[in-house]
């Protein structure tokens, strides 16, 4: 620019600092709100607390919690404040980060510390802000928040003074590698950091262009030659790539967010488009997670059954029938079994059900009155129990009933037990409830008894019930605290089967994943054939099943685990139900997809599941029933727990990987155009044996302004392409950079490149006999009149060029003019096309119009751009717009019937080619073919 403003004339440099700086501009711009974007997102998955006020359970955001507030804490929840513990059962803290003991602290609120200074680690009736329950629940009192906890302070300490190892030329050197890698851009995730290095690769090509120019003058380099060498090299410099990159991840986590997922890791944003499989728990994400007791048998009694439920949580509605006799609470008294059932399915149970008061008794719709708080699962048996007036809370209403302790649920043992002491019978009884195979193998009947138990609850399941086993005994000589001696050889008291049903969105999810050649398997801890029964009800498995597959396709933990990694990647295919699933066979099984090169989305909810979490390329916890350390493990939030929004996910997870294609496709198409130009364009030499520019220094810059930032933006906000949901996943492996994109790339460039050309040597050669004048790169004479024209015609062509391109990378094999033919058809079709897109198709036109008043207006166009007003060659223009466009829709024609590149992409080496009538089908076809 120094060269600029010392040897020509001030108009012209100015006018070129304020394009660059207004490209500097618009990419701080860009960046700097789509940093705020990612900030006010990231606030969205900020913990929550349980808090207790005006004797109702709310939840909070932590950071609204003061002091004085019950919180409520249990296994897996980020404790969110300092807090004395009041009331506590098994409860256990991880204080790692705090005190770096690395074992569970056990925690109580009885606990009275003699000594005002003890260590924190020894404090055990507090807990810590920011330590994890490992075990166990409790109520706390909140004594401190944010900064003021034990953490805060810590975290105050730390503040700015984060020490680094080793000598002070160490430090120093670490400091500008980790400047050097911020400025570069190589920090962030994998695609930033891909199109980071692209972005240096680029660079360095600039400079070579610009070598490759001054070397063509033979090193007398005057003003002009510098500033056209600078000018290329910008040309090819892609400014607004990572701004545009980031505009584009952050509007897609913006859509995410709105579709009920929050995106944790960048990274997922960009995985999450590509799965080919998808591990989804069953309870609350593929069904409602809202059980109703359904049967129930009862030894000595037989077996009831409840009808007609509509609200799950009100135990008023439904009757219950015995036989065809409808019974209800009065039948107690005729059968002790049955009190005994209730006893035992309402105290094993920590869930509370109650009916909220009616506020609003003005409005006309019947708004559910009854609310319920814990695990579905419990709700479900406390609302049976509630039913026959048995609800643990009018139980615990009489005062007969003492705690005495509790021996917690977890997915890894499959059942619970409780032991109370009952004041008016001055017994110790113990409850248990749990899965059907692990309770009765273990119960004090004979083996005979035990197999028509579980020959009855394989019915049930097979109706899609899960089925609780419910056992009892009194403690005599038994220490209530010893888990193994109070759960074994326990008396049968009953058999409850619940029903869970599907969630209304959830088949057709599983459609589309089908079409989309994803794969969904069910990972459920519930019995076999509960999950088999549910698994048919949402199309996971289909009747159409090949008998060959039957037996992999369904399968236990058990079996699962049973086999070697290479027993496993012999099965023809992964199973698609595993049921009685422990967090252990999530991870095998996020093995086994990667072993078998498959991306895999994986969620979970519980403690356990972060190990199978982290290990899955997308990992997805559930935002309403999800512990924080699943939260926290995870790549993707669901607010909602359902799984139609995950296909969500991955559909704006395609959408995003086509886009940022699409821009880097037109990116590369500008690029290579006016590298073919620019350098091709050095050998119209004048008679003085110099290069006269076939563009100059202002038109290069002008070109790429209006041409890279807008028209990339455009191309990022595209909406998703109609096919998007029915083609196989892309490849993650081979990335944004596809053999298609650079092929593409190539051919369009190039074509657009030599287009612009011949438009030069047509105004020149054909018009002009080859007339390069003298001096045309300094300034006007009257010489110049040819190439002035000329350039303005090669001007005009590379910017329509550009401007065309942007609509024609929206799909890479369908035709502009039969885009969404689903939507559109005829002549007219086009112009929906280019419409949809409002931000691009103003972009594009804008880009247009500029064009008229940048040839057009005096002085501003000689003196600036250098050249001049034309007529007859706007003919050359439109001969260039429809040469180009034949060419790249020929191609597209082209792939389309070759089945190349995209439009040939390919599940299972089987090209999918529209909607896949069932998804069997063609997975059983696979198999055969491998197995043949
Ligand atoms: N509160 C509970 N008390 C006793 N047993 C339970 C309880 N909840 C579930 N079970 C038993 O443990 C099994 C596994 O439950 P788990 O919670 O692991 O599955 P889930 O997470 O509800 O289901 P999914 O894995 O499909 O989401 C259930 O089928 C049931 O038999
Ligand atoms: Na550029």
């Amino acid at each position: 620019m120094a060269a600029s403003f010392g040897m020509l004339d001030y108009i012209e440099g100015s006018v070129i600092a304020a394009v660059i700086c207004l490209n500097i501009v618009i990419g701080f711009v860009q960046d700097y709100r789509a940093e705020k974007t990612m900030q006010s997102l990231h606030s969205l998955s900020a913990p929550v607390a349980t808090v207790i006020r005006d004797g109702k359970v709310e939840k909070v955001k932590a950071e609204l919690l003061v002091k004085g507030d019950i919180v409520k804490i249990s296994v897996g929840d980020v404790v969110p404040a300092d807090l004395r513990v009041l009331e506590s059962m098994n409860l256990e803290t991880n204080e790692a980060l705090l005190t770096g003991e690395s074992l569970p602290i056990a925690k109580s609120g009885y606990v009275i510390m003699k000594d005002e200074l003890s260590p924190i680690g020894d404090r055990q009736n507090m807990v810590w802000s920011s330590s994890t329950v490992t075990k166990g629940r409790g109520t706390g009192i909140v004594v401190a928040t944010g900064m003021q906890t034990q953490v805060g302070t810590i975290a105050e300490l730390l503040r700015g003074k984060t020490a680094v190892q080793g000598g002070p030329l160490k430090r120093f050197l670490l400091k500008v590698q980790k400047s050097a890698k911020n400025i570069l851009g190589l920090v962030g995730t994998p695609l930033q950091v891909k199109l980071s290095k692209f972005a240096l690769l680029l660079f360095g090509l600039a400079i070579l262009l610009a070598i490759i120019v001054f070397s063509s003058a033979k090193w007398k380099i005057t003003g002009e030659t510098l500033i056209y060498g600078i000018c290329v090299a910008v040309a090819v410099i892609p400014e607004s790539l990572i701004a545009v990159l980031t505009i584009t991840m952050a509007v897609g986590t913006k859509t995410m967010a709105k579709g009920n997922v929050i995106v944790r890791k960048m990274q997922a944003l960009e995985a999450v488009g590509g799965v080919t499989n998808i591990c989804s728990d069953k309870t609350g994400t593929l069904t409602q997670g809202k059980m109703i007791a359904r049967k129930a048998f009862i030894p000595g009694l037989g077996e009831i059954r409840i009808d007609g439920v509509q609200d799950p949580f009100d135990p008023t509605n439904g009757k219950v029938f015995f036989g065809d006799e409808e019974i209800n609470s009065d039948y107690i008294s005729r059968s002790r079994e049955l009190a005994l059932f209730l006893e035992g399915v309402a105290v094993c149970n920590l869930a509370t059900v109650h009916r909220s008061d009616p506020t609003n008794l003005s409005s006309e719709k019947v708004t559910s009155q009854w609310k319920a708080t814990g695990e579905p699962t419990e709700i479900s048996l406390q609302v049976l129990a509630m039913r026959f007036g048995y609800g643990k809370e009018d139980l615990m209403r009489t005062g007969e009933w003492d705690l005495v302790t509790e021996h917690p649920f977890d997915s890894t043992v499959k059942k619970m037990s409780i032991v109370h002491h009952h004041r008016g019978r001055d017994t110790v009884e113990a409850f248990m409830k749990g899965a059907g195979e692990v309770v009765v193998p273990t119960l004090n009947i004979s083996e005979a008894r035990k197999e028509e138990i579980m020959a009855m609850i394989e019915r049930l399941a097979g109706e899609g019930l899960r089925v609780l086993c419910v056992a009892h005994k009194h403690l005599i000589n038994v220490d209530p605290h010893v888990r193994s001696e109070v759960e074994n050889g326990m008396n049968f008291i009953g058999l409850v089967g619940l029903y869970d049903p599907p969630r209304v969105e959830t088949k057709d999810a599983v459609r589309r994943c089908r079409i989309a050649g994803v794969e969904v398997h069910m990972l459920t801890g519930d019995h076999i054939r509960t999950a088999t029964a549910i698994a048919h009800e949402v199309g996971i498995l289909s009747p159409g099943m090949p008998s060959a597959l039957a037996k992999t396709m369904v399968m236990t933990a058990g079996q699962f685990d049973a086999l070697s990694d290479a027993e496993i990647d012999a099965l023809p295919v992964l199973p698609k139900v595993i049921a009685r699933c422990s967090p252990a066979t999530k991870v095998r099984m996020v093995e086994a997809l990667h072993r078998r090169k498959a991306f895999c989305v994986m969620t979970g909810d519980g403690v356990n599941d972060s190990p199978a979490l982290k290990r899955a390329d997308v990992g997805i916890a559930m935002g309403l029933t999800g512990s924080d350390v699943a939260k926290d493990a995870a790549d993707l939030v669901l607010t909602d727990d359902n799984f139609a929004s995950i296909v969500r996910a991955v559909e704006e997870g395609r959408r995003l990987f086509d886009n940022i294609q699409k821009f880097i496709m037109h990116l590369l198409i500008s690029n290579i155009s006016q590298v073919v130009l620019l350098l091709i364009g050095l050998a119209f030499q004048d008679k003085n044996k110099v290069s006269v520019f076939p563009l100059s220094p202002l038109e290069i810059l002008w070109v790429n302004m209006i041409t890279s930032s807008f028209l990339a933006l455009g191309l990022g906000l595209e909406e998703a392409s109609p096919d998007v949901m029915t083609r196989p996943p892309h490849d993650l492996r081979t990335g944004v950079f596809t053999w298609e994109v650079i092929i593409d790339k190539s051919l369009y460039g190039v074509t657009m490149g030599l287009l612009c050309l011949i438009s030069f040597v047509i105004v020149i050669f054909g018009a002009n006999d080859g007339n390069l004048g003298h001096d045309c790169n300094h300034s006007f004479n009257d010489s110049c009149e040819p190439v002035y024209r000329a350039r303005a015609t090669v001007f005009a062509v590379l910017s329509f060029l550009l401007l065309l391109t942007a609509w024609e990378v929206k799909h890479f094999t369908r035709s502009l003019f039969r885009l969404n033919p689903e939507r559109h058809t005829g002549p007219l079709a086009v112009f929906h096309a280019i419409w949809y897109n409002r931000f691009l198709f103003w972009a594009v036109v804008a880009g247009f119009v500029i064009t008229f008043p940048v040839i057009y207006i005096p002085v501003f166009n000689s003196v600036v751009f250098k050249h001049t007003g034309i007529s007859w060659e706007w003919g050359v223009v439109i001969g260039a717009c429809v040469a180009y466009l034949s060419v790249v829709e020929g191609w597209k024609a082209i792939k389309r019937w070759r089945r190349w590149g995209s439009a040939g992409r390919k599940v299972n080496g089987i090209a999918v080619v529209g909607d896949l009538e069932e998804g069997y089908e063609f997975i059983g076809e696979t198999v055969e073919r491998k197995q043949g």
